[in-house]
């Protein structure tokens, strides 16, 4: 998509540029919410200004000012973090568990009044709350399996979008763009993962397995980008604040066809303003309008030099500032490229064998019948056991693909976790296992599913443990499913073990950490523009009182294993670090990991590049005495 414009001494540019560009930020709009349109949500929207002169100049932070200096950081906007509207001490502790599951589990938990003030929608909805009686889950969390959630009836208005094509159009977007339109309008109103919404609008379409694909790149891009987008698109209105939601969220996805990715502009605009007449059949003009400036404003996108301005470099990642300039301090600059990169790449798609139910070759024969195209799946050199790569997506569409997710055959998880599951689970057969941060079980099933292959038996005295109940429960359901075997299922807060097991020993102890999951950016779209710089400190802080808790209840000799899917060195090589250099630290020592990736560092981890798997770290402690 664009070159790594950067020079030797770039760095200190950026440095330079950010300083300007946060001074920058005093002037110009800032720490706004996304125009959703709120009271005025049911007009369409006020339009663009009479004339065609490009995008308004100044005012706005996305686009060009009028002195040609980008605007401010997205990043330290308010438009999409704050979502959880609950009062600072109420949210959840932990940054990673904020992000990825509590928002939306103790929704499901709540009662359905639960709304988002700033996105005006009804009752909050997920997966869990459909009333369906088959259900997958991919990455550990539940996804409606495939038919049941048919197309929806005709809307009874036109502000909405279709969730796909039914009845004769009165306009002439595709209907992929319109299914993604759809998902998109719906992570807005319900504020939920772009995956399981993902799931259920598109996966379960009837769309060719191209237009798919489409539909899905465009919602996971659009929901990456969207600081960027939002910027963008209300450069290019006179008054974005009376944009509708939906008219603004197809814009944006047009805006990100066009930015993004580099589509024609002719065709782009005419799909943009057909989308938008989708949803506000009397606005197509403005819409043309709008998309018009769009276009012009790619010609000086990213508005700046990105060799020298982080601002622009950020925006032409479609990344918030802040977040750009860790990545950059954090791996240099081409492995930040490269992770930014592979951040707005579609994720592959790996499962997991469940060797407790079934052969790889039962699996892989029935996914290659059904056109899967299972491959098998190298990490840093070497193959990971019953992990394969479906070429062409999981095929949920085949009833027998769907028999053998819900018969608890195989499970969708990324490769490196799988590998992560391996090493943690070792070559000697442990007794007794303690899981921290157990969550929804993926770990647990590939732990034992590991086990059962390597050593012909489960781990007897498997111990989970999670802060919430919600989640335990969801575990045991899954386990069940999987035929896996857990001794004690635990709730309860992993900072005071002792209180949970007493004075038990375990021959294994496994801190799943709830980290940032910066390096699961493809999988968790929006969380680029959740996190906040403060959070990775609070993740190592949390990082640290579980390891002081988990370390007296390794058994001597035994391994206190800690994982993260996270690549800041606060939450991987400094933790162990800061860990070691603790009392209770003082018994433990670093094993190597057998597969470490570069072959110097005594821990395991893989860095997120195009095309490969989420980037996960693990470090293996072994206690002395
Ligand atoms: C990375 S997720 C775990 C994923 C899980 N192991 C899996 O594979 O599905 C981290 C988990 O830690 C849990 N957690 C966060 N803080 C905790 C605490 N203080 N005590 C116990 N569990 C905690 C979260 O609820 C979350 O499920």
């Amino acid at each position: 998509m664009h070159n790594d414009h950067r020079s030797h001494n770039q760095r200190r540019s950026y440095d330079r540029a950010s300083q300007g560009d946060r001074n920058a930020q005093g002037g110009a709009r800032q720490n706004r919410g996304p125009r959703t349109g709120g009271a005025r949500g049911d007009r369409d929207f006020r339009g663009p200004r009479k004339d065609d002169r490009g995008p308004r100049k100044g005012g706005f932070s996305g686009g060009p000012h009028r002195d040609g200096r980008p605007g401010a950081d997205r990043g330290s906007r308010r438009d999409f973090a704050p979502r959880d509207d609950r009062p600072r001490d109420d949210r959840p502790q932990h940054p990673r568990d904020d992000r990825r599951y509590d928002q939306r589990d103790d929704r499901a938990r709540s009662p359905r009044d639960d709304r988002s003030p700033r996105f005006g929608g009804g009752p909050r909805r997920d997966s869990r709350e459909a009333s369906h009686p088959r259900e997958i889950f991919v990455d550990g969390k539940l996804m409606a399996a495939p038919d049941q959630d048919a197309p929806r009836g005709p809307r009874s208005d036109d502000r909405g979008p279709r969730g796909g094509a039914r009845g004769p159009k009165a306009h002439r977007a595709t209907t992929a763009r319109e299914l993604a339109l759809a998902a998109i309008h719906q992570l807005r109103q319900r504020d939920a993962f772009a995956q399981d919404v993902i799931a259920k609008t598109i996966d379960t379409s009837r769309i060719s397995r191209e237009d798919r694909a489409f539909a899905t790149r465009l919602v996971l891009g659009v929901a990456s980008t969207r600081g960027t987008l939002e910027d963008i698109v209300s450069s290019c209105m006179d008054s974005p604040d009376d944009a509708a939601p939906a008219v603004r969220d197809a814009l944006c996805l047009s805006a990100y066809e066009i930015i993004f990715l580099q589509k024609s502009p002719h065709a782009a605009v005419d799909q943009g303003v057909e989308l938008v007449k989708s949803v506000a059949p009397r606005a197509g003009g403005l819409a043309n309008a709008v998309l018009r400036r769009v276009v012009r404003a790619k010609e000086s996108f990213p508005f700046g030099d990105p060799r020298t301005d982080i601002a622009a470099y950020a925006r032409l990642h479609g990344f918030p500032v802040w977040l750009a300039q860790r990545l950059l301090a954090e791996m240099g600059p081409q492995g930040a490229h490269s992770f930014m990169v592979a951040s707005n790449e579609p994720a592959p798609v790996y499962i997991a064998v469940n060797a407790v139910k079934a052969s790889d070759d039962e699996v892989v024969s029935v996914l290659a019948d059904a056109h899967g195209e299972p491959e098998p799946v190298t990490v840093a050199g070497r193959t990971v056991p019953g992990c394969y790569r479906i070429v062409s997506g999981v095929p949920l569409n085949d009833g027998r693909v769907r028999r053998m997710f819900s018969q608890g055959l195989l499970l969708v998880s990324d490769a490196t976790s799988q590998v992560v599951a391996s090493l943690v689970v070792g070559q000697e057969a442990p007794q007794s296992f303690l899981e921290i941060g157990a969550g929804r079980a993926t770990k647990t099933i590939l732990d034992q599913s590991c086990a059962y292959r390597r050593f012909g038996a489960q781990i007897p005295d498997y111990v989970t443990v999670d802060v919430h109940a919600f989640k335990t429960k969801l575990l045991q359901e899954r386990v069940q499913q999987y035929g896996i075997e857990v001794a004690e299922p635990l709730i309860g807060d992993a900072t005071d073990l002792t209180e949970l097991v007493g004075d038990r020993t375990f021959d294994r102890v496994f801190v799943d950490s709830p980290c940032t999951g910066l390096g699961t950016l493809r999988r968790h779209a929006d969380i680029r523009w959740r996190l906040r710089p403060e959070t990775i400190e609070e993740s190592a802080a949390l990082d640290a009182r579980l390891l002081a808790s988990a370390a007296p209840h390794v058994a001597p000799g035994g391994i206190l294993a800690y994982a993260t899917c996270t690549i800041t060195h606060e939450e991987n090589a400094d933790a162990v670090a800061a860990f070691l250099d603790t009392e209770a630290g003082a018994a433990f020592e670093v094993v190597p990991c057998d597969a470490s990736s570069d072959g110097r560092s005594p821990f395991f981890s893989v860095a997120l590049e195009p095309g490969g798997p989420d980037a996960h770290f693990l470090a293996l402690l072994r206690r002395k005495f």
